[in-house]
C-alpha cells in the first residue's frame, strides 16, 4: 500500500484546503505507473501538540509527508516519485511559505518487512 501521510500543524488550519491536496499527491501516484492505484491511502494529521526550533515563536508552522512503498521499485522510480511530489508540495504550499514561518519536508521510506494485507480495493483497477 502506498500510505502517503502528511502532519501539519494546528495553527495552519485555516489556509489549507487539503483534500484537493491528496487528491493530487494520488493522481500524481498513479501516474508514475508502478504503484497499485487500489493500494493507495492518503490523509492528513493535525498535530496540536508540537515545539518548533526555540518554541519561542508561536507562529511557526511545519508540515511533514511521508511515502511509505513497499521494496522492489528501482532507485530511479523512487527518485522520480519523491521529486514530484515535493515539486507539488512547493507549489501547492506556496502561499503558506510567503505567509507563515514554514518548514516543509518530505520523505520517502521502504517498509524494511513484508507487510500483512487484505485489500479487496484492487479488484476494482484489473
Ligand atoms: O507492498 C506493500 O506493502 C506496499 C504496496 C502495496 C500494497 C497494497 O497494494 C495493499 O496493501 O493492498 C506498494 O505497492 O508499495
Amino acid at each position: 500500500m502506498p500510505h502517503f501521510i502528511v502532519e501539519y500543524t494546528d495553527n495552519l488550519n485555516e489556509d489549507l484546503d487539503l483534500h484537493r491536496f491528496l487528491q493530487q499527491v494520488n493522481e500524481t501516484i498513479i501516474a508514475q505507473g508502478c504503484f497499485p492505484t487500489g493500494g493507495i491511502r492518503s490523509r492528513a494529521i493535525k498535530l496540536e501538540d508540537y515545539v518548533v526550533a526555540d518554541g519561542s515563536c508561536e507562529d511557526d508552522t511545519f508540515i511533514h509527508a511521508k511515502l511509505k512503498i513497499g521494496q522492489g521499485r528501482s532507485e530511479a522510480e523512487k527518485q522520480k516519485v519523491s521529486d514530484e511530489i515535493f515539486a507539488l508540495m512547493t507549489d501547492y504550499f506556496a502561499d503558506v511559505f510567503a505567509k507563515h514561518p514554514f518548514a516543509l519536508s518530505f520523505e520517502l521510506e521502504e517498509f524494511q518487512r513484508t507487510t500483512y494485507k487484505k485489500n479487496n480495493i484492487h479488484a476494482r483497477y484489473k
